[in-house]
């Protein structure tokens, strides 16, 4: 790819390989999750997320979506239990979408594809750093929440009030008093397997959490999401839209399931 990575004809996933060969890894995300080829595994701990609303600090366009970024020096943002062993720290979250409801998230479950798709990042506290943890097998762990299109979520009103301000690539924001846990569906159901990130550099550190459990959005908070421009001020305008990878081959993988 002359120029960098993206989501268009001649820099979307198709082309990734070409500078990031990881791309056609042992390991990579996202997955088409075929329920009944999942395994119940008795072993599997409840999740237990533990946030400081007060550990939020700013929004971001970054070309490629928006993140909501925290604070992270210290364990007061943390998941434990699930399929991991120790203490992982709350880095940022974002979103992937589609240009209209019928596509848009990363994960599909028996093939059905959602509008939208939630990452929390977290990176496991036995290394010093995020940027340390990211290239590391066991580096990073991922919740994944589907949206479903319902009733206007008002959960996310605050985070989709604070794009009118971040709408082209590098605007970013304060962010402040933001308790993620409000994000996340009644049950903690999930699903999990080894993959990666799903964007480049596509590294293969991600233990993978996704929630069995949608959260709603509604059409006009989907259209909030749409308002997003993937190019910086005063460039051409291009739709913050179908930023998604699709799924990827599973490579002899197995994907757990916490609940019966
Ligand atoms: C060097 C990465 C910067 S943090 C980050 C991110 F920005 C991102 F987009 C994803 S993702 O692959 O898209 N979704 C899980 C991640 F996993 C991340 F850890
Ligand atoms: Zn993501």
């Amino acid at each position: 790819m002359s120029h960098g990575w993206g989501y268009g004809a001649s820099n979307g996933p198709d082309r990734w390989a070409e500078d990031y060969p990881i791309a056609n890894g042992p390991r990579q995300s996202p997955i088409n999750i075929v329920s009944k080829e999942t395994q119940y595994d008795p072993s599997l701990k409840r999740l237990k997320l533990q946030y400081d609303p007060s550990n939020a600090k700013g929004i971001l366009n970054n070309g490629h979506s928006f993140q909501v970024d925290f604070v992270d020096d210290t364990d007061s943002s943390t998941l434990t239990g699930g399929p991991i062993s120790g203490t992982y720290r709350l880095k940022q979250f974002h979103f992937h979408w589609g240009a209209s409801d019928e596509r848009g998230s990363e994960h599909t479950v028996n093939g059905v594809r959602f509008p939208c798709e939630l990452h929390l990042v977290h990176w496991n506290t036995k290394y010093p750093s995020f940027g340390e943890a990211a290239d590391k097998p066991d580096g990073l762990a991922v919740i994944g929440i589907f949206l479903k299109i319902g009733a206007a979520n008002p959960r996310l009103q605050k985070v989709l009030d604070a794009l009118d301000s971040i709408k082209t690539k590098g605007k970013q924001t304060t962010f402040s008093n933001f308790d993620a846990k409000t994000l996340l569906p009644f049950s903690l159901d999930y699903w999990t397997y080894d993959g990666s990130l799903t964007t480049p550099p596509l590294l293969e550190s991600v233990t993978w959490i996704v929630l069995r459990e949608p959260i709603s959005v509604s059409p006009a908070q989907m259209a909030k999401f749409r308002s997003l421009l993937f190019n910086g001020e005063g460039e051409a305008a291009c739709c913050m839209v179908d930023n998604f990878r699709p799924p990827q081959l599973l490579k002899g993988r197995k994907v757990r399931a916490s609940f019966k």
